[in-house]
């Protein structure tokens, strides 16, 4: 028994926030209908991978799930998403409220259908008035938050180009739909459930924001070396490239033993995390002469054996073959129609021993489950065949 099982859930998600979190329902057992726009959904094509134009991260984020085409625009699509609502718990759907509005998924519109539905909305920049209707991506909330600042290089930000903003945003609406669901088991009721990329940003990079508050530093473009301790940075040793974090007084002893410098451990520069940090060029340096002349793995064992952490900084190739990556037994390999080789699809992050999280279908073809959806509420071969002519299928 799947803990969401029984729980029925309409996904018209797009990108990342809302199609990510409706995946993690299902691996726990939520029944996912994906609705997908008549002629394939933007974010289904997106670095595309397969024949069929399939996107790379749309096999990863749409597992689990059946497919539904509909053209939400239409007055038969309208009354068919009503049909669907009716027998819904929740509704995801990562659009700004005045398009929720204008699709008739707004809260008061779904809740007039089913009066106990969960609406599980992540917009860009929040609820608030002044800003609830404007769009956003990943890269606007790693940008405001201050994080693509910290990462650069003075005159060059960066932004980190994997989407950890969405990624965690989906975390937290997850989240928020589980509470709603058991929320509404003692109330009888649902609930709107609003997350934002903003704040997700203002959240990771709420350390260097709270420095500034207090301290009025206004942290400096410091690319992959922290500031607020060190040695951390990314390092160059004979073969390749890896990372390390020098955390808290116990382990940066452990590190002056390791590299043989007894002597930094006494001397007042480095007496605390904050003033390693703000001689973290200089540690870096001590670092980087250190590994200069040793291969990838030697640094790796012995930065192991002192138990700092560290890790061979991977190319996605290097990644899949990564001896780590393979002994942690993280990736789920699935057949999909048109791909060249079968596709890794990465283990739910997060998992229960009695009640685990399964990845067992792979992503929908645009519109596969269309006939058996609308057939489960009622309507027949030749209604269905009707729709499909007008294009609202
Ligand atoms: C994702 C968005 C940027 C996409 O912006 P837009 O393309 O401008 O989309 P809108 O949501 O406003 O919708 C555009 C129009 O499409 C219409 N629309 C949408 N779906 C349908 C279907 N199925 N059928 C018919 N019409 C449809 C909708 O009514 C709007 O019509 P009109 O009303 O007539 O215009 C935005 O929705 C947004 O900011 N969402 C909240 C934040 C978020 O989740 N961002 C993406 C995270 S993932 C990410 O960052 C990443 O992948 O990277």
């Amino acid at each position: 028994m799947k803990v969401l099982e029984g729980i029925k859930v309409l996904d018209f998600g797009r990108f990342i926030a809302g199609p990510y979190c409706a995946a993690l329902l299902a691996d726990y057992g939520a029944e996912v209908i994906r609705i997908d726009r008549v002629e394939g959904g933007e974010d289904r094509y997106i670095v595309p991978v397969t024949e069929g134009g399939e996107g790379a991260m749309f096999l990863q984020l749409n597992r689990n799930k059946r497919s539904l085409t509909l053209d939400l625009a239409s007055p038969e699509g309208r009354d068919i998403v009503r049909k669907l609502v009716a027998g819904a718990d929740v509704v995801v759907a990562n659009m700004p409220p005045r398009t929720l509005k204008s699709l008739g998924l707004d809260y008061e519109s779904l809740c007039a259908v089913r009066p106990d539905i969960i609406l599980v909305a992540p917009n860009a920049f929040g609820t608030s008035e002044a800003v609830r209707d404007r769009v956003g991506f990943d890269g606007v909330g790693q940008a405001l938050s201050g994080a693509v600042h910290i990462a650069g290089t003075p005159g060059q930000p960066q932004k980190a180009m994997v989407p950890v903003v969405d990624f965690a945003t989906s975390f937290a609406c997850a989240l928020g739909t589980v509470l709603a669901l058991y929320e509404r088991k003692q109330s009888g009721k649902g609930q709107e459930v609003n997350a934002s990329l903003l704040c997700t940003g203002l959240n990771m990079a709420s350390g260097a924001l709270i420095e500034e508050a207090l301290l009025g530093l206004d942290r400096p473009a410091t690319r992959n070396r922290a500031s607020g301790y060190a040695p951390s940075d990314i390092f160059k040793a004979r073969d390749g490239w890896f990372i390390t974090q020098v955390i808290g007084p116990a382990m940066f002893r452990n590190w002056t033993r390791l590299v043989g410098r007894p002597e930094l451990l006494d001397d007042p520069r480095f007496a605390d995390d904050r003033l390693r940090g703000e001689h973290g060029e200089f540690l870096s340096g001590v670092m980087s002469d250190w590994c200069r002349d040793k291969t990838l793995g030697e640094c790796l064992a012995l930065l192991e054996k002192a138990r700092i952490p560290a890790g061979r900084v991977n190319s996605p190739r290097q990644a899949l073959q990564d001896e780590t990556v393979q002994a942690a037994d993280l990736i789920h390999w699935m057949d999909y129609p048109g791909a060249p080789r079968q596709v890794p699809i990465f283990a739910t992050p997060v998992s229960l021993s009695r009640t685990p999280p399964e990845i067992r279908q792979r992503a929908p073809l645009n519109g596969e489950h269309t006939d058996e959806i609308l057939a489960g509420i009622g309507l027949g071969a030749q209604e269905i065949a009707g729709l499909r002519q007008r294009n609202i299928v």
